[in-house]
């Protein structure tokens, strides 16, 4: 089953070496738990590691590989970021894609050596949804041949990039780039923000950390301005956009071209938010397998809390879910590679359809990934609060991504806009010009779904009830904004009035995708104990999700009440089929104890021994009178007593 997760036999094994060369690397280790330490010792202690994996990392994995790079990532560094998470993530893949041939051989092996550390900064502190007005400027003088780069005002100042207040000193900085008067809209420029000996900010440059925030406390996300800062004109970004010395601009192939770092993020982050959520499911399945509380039969012992009905249903749909998106994930990595080598080489034609493809799933992914780990925490109950779970922490990481690289709705606005101008094919007769992703939409359906109505159908009967209602809520959404426009409305506002209704079709779009990634995925798999056990995850998930979307089906009849009833009764009953391979589900993820960092999801399942010298642990409990109680509670109840 490991294979299935990570993709292939070989990829089960390596991570299995990497984390047994980890457990051998105390040094590698934390410190201490991270829930006992301060902000700044989180950053320090994350920093200490970071160096030895420099010195280290080629001894414990190809630090050419994204994959064993994000495992040991997780494992030694962990969810909480680390002072070079952006280097990683945002800053060289942004010069990779964005930076010509030139550039990046001046730019790149530094950064790959570690010779300097950078960034991604495009938010500001008055926007980061609606790029077009971001207000940071770099204004193209001819005579000296720089761009003088300019923060007119507090709401310019770039705001949130990870790693910027205090760790990077380089970043790909976004501005709007102006020549001779004219405006041709936000840009990448490589900018040194720091002196490479004194790690000083250099003149013209305010720069400093925007404080902590709900999770991803180790990363110094950060605020910077510039003060008609200095750049050669040679630090634009020129792989697809170029400006000569005499400020002849050369416009990219495609207009979103520069963009490419945040679509890098989008793909990669699904399969980072799948890991997340099971993380969570990990630890509180095998928690529900230890901890007993209560009995179904009166005349038996008490059970264990896993064997509730209410339980499992609140854990095994997102089990389910945790998979899903691993698979969809894994193909989306593909289809970004794909596209990024065709990008490289002038072909712009697949980038609307990846654009639209990881709006989507960014936020569908993100949405449920977080209300999974927030229902894996309250299934352990009490304790699920406590730090010692640590699925506080996790979720806090895990629903950041709600937010970054564009926030939730306005990527599923993004992906409608996509399924309209599909729709608008599909009206005008032009069915056979649509995508693969969405040739479903000119296709005729059935009347009514065959969904228990033919034995042995599989899974196709479901699919084609998820295309159903994806197709009519699109048709529907497009109906409607076509409508207003066609009474005289204006387009964007006909749009705003619609977005409701055209969120709702991109969320069923993308979950039609994700059943299908599973589908895809299972239909592949030769062994028969492993399609056996994800056959039957594969029939919770997609029984779940039709119940979970059923109002679509059953408003205009495509499915009945009693067909609601058999999906209804699936349910229930693979929640029993699953209930044997639950914990087994999530151990074929192989989190080590060290990567999980919690006390109620140990392999060994000793969790209350382990509950008890982790409080005995805490820094509070080093002393037994606490200077808060000397100075102030003992002489107020001193004082009452008088
Ligand atoms: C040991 C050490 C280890 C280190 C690490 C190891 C690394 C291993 C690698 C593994 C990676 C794992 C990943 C895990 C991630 C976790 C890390 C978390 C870090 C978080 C970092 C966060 C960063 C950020 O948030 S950066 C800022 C992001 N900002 C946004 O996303 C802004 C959102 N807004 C937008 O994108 C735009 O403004 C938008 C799209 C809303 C509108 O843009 P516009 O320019 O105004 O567009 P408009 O004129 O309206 O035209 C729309 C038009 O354009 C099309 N379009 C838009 N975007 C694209 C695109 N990208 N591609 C193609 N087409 C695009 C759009 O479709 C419209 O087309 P039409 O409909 O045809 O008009
Ligand atoms: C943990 C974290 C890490 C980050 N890292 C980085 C980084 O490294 N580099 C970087 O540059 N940025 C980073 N960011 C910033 C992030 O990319 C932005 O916060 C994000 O893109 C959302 O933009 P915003 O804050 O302007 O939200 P806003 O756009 O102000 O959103 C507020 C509300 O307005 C709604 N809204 C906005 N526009 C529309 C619209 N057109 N239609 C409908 N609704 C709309 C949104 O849906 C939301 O409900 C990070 C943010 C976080 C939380």
């Amino acid at each position: 089953m490991a294979a299935q997760i990570w993709g292939s036999e070989k990829r089960a094994r390596r991570r299995r070496e990497i984390s047994a060369k980890i457990a051998q690397m105390p040094e590698l280790h934390d410190s201490k738990p991270l829930p006992f330490m301060t902000r700044e010792e989180k950053i320090m202690e994350s920093a200490r590691k970071l160096t030895i994996l420099t010195e280290k990392m080629g001894q414990i994995i190809d630090p050419t590989d994204p994959a064993e790079l994000y495992h040991l990532n997780n494992e030694v560094l962990g969810l909480e970021g680390n002072p070079m998470a952006l280097h990683g993530v945002m800053f060289i893949p942004a010069l990779s894609a964005q930076a010509s041939d030139e550039q990046q051989a001046k730019w790149l092996p530094r950064a790959l050596r570690r010779e300097i550390i950078g960034t991604y900064a495009q938010t500001e502190l008055g926007h980061g949804t609606n790029l077009q007005n971001l207000e940071t400027t770099a204004t193209y003088d001819l005579a000296t041949q720089e761009f003088v780069l300019h923060t007119p005002q507090i709401t310019a100042l770039k705001w949130w990039p990870g790693n910027l207040g205090k760790s990077s000193n380089y970043a790909v900085v976004v501005a709007h780039m102006i020549i001779k008067a004219k405006n041709y809209g936000p840009h990448p420029f490589m900018v040194q923000l720091r002196d490479e000996k004194t790690h000083e900010p250099l003149p013209g440059i305010t720069i400093g950390d925007i404080g902590p925030k709900m999770a991803y406390n180790i990363v110094d996300n950060g605020f910077l301005g510039f003060n008609k800062y200095r750049i050669p004109r040679t630090n634009l970004l020129m792989r697809h956009t170029k400006v000569e010395a005499d400020g002849t601009y050369i416009k990219p192939p495609h207009a979103k071209i520069n963009y490419s770092a945040m679509v890098h993020v989008r793909a990669y982050m699904l399969t980072g938010q799948a890991i997340m959520l099971a993380s969570a499911l990990n630890i509180a399945t095998r928690y529900s397998s230890v901890r007993r509380q209560g009995q179904i039969d009166k005349s038996q012992p008490e059970v264990k809390v896993l064997e509730y009905q209410t339980q499992q249903h609140r854990l095994f749909p997102s089990i389910a879910r945790a998979y899903a998106f691993q698979f969809a994930g894994a193909e989306t990595v593909k289809l970004y590679e794909h596209v990024l080598k065709e990008m490289k080489s002038g072909n712009v034609s697949l980038m609307a359809d990846l654009h639209a493809l990881t709006s989507g799933l960014k936020s569908v992914v993100t949405y449920q990934t977080g209300e999974g780990i927030e229902q894996a925490r309250m299934a352990c109950g009490g304790h699920g609060y406590s730090m010692a779970s640590y699925i506080s922490e996790i979720y806090g990481v895990a629903i950041g991504g709600c937010t970054y690289e564009g926030e939730n709705m306005v990527m599923l606005l993004q992906l409608a806009r996509y399924l309209v101008k599909s729709a608008a094919l599909v009206k005008s007769g032009q069915s056979s010009k649509l995508g693969p992703l969405v040739a479903y939409l000119g296709v005729k359906s059935e009347p009514t779904s065959l969904i228990d109505r033919i034995p042995n159908s599989g899974f196709t009967e479901y699919v084609k009830t998820f295309q159903h209602v994806s197709k009519r809520q699109t048709l529907k959404a497009a109906d409607m904004f076509f409508g207003l426009m066609e009474k005289g409305e204006k387009r964007e506002i006909a749009w705003n009035k619609c977005s409701v209704e055209l969120n709702r079709a991109s969320r069923l779009h993308t979950r039609l995708f994700i059943v299908e990634a599973f589908v895809r995925r299972v239909n592949e798999i030769a062994d028969i104990r492993i399609k056996e056990a994800l056959t039957d995850l594969l029939h919770l998930h997609v029984n779940y999700e039709l119940l979970d979307i059923a109002s679509y089906a059953l408003e205009d009849g495509f499915l009945s009440a009693s067909q609601l009833d058999y999906i209804r009764d699936q349910v229930y009953l693979y929640l029993g089929k699953i209930r044997p391979n639950a914990v087994s589900l999530l151990d074929s993820w192989e989190f080590s104890d060290i990567e999980l960092r919690s006390v109620l999801g140990r392999r060994d399942g000793n969790v209350y021994e382990n509950l008890f010298k982790w409080a005995k642990s805490s820094p509070l409990n080093k002393t037994d009178v606490l200077s808060s109680v000397t100075q102030y509670l003992k002489p107020m109840m001193e004082k009452a007593r008088l």
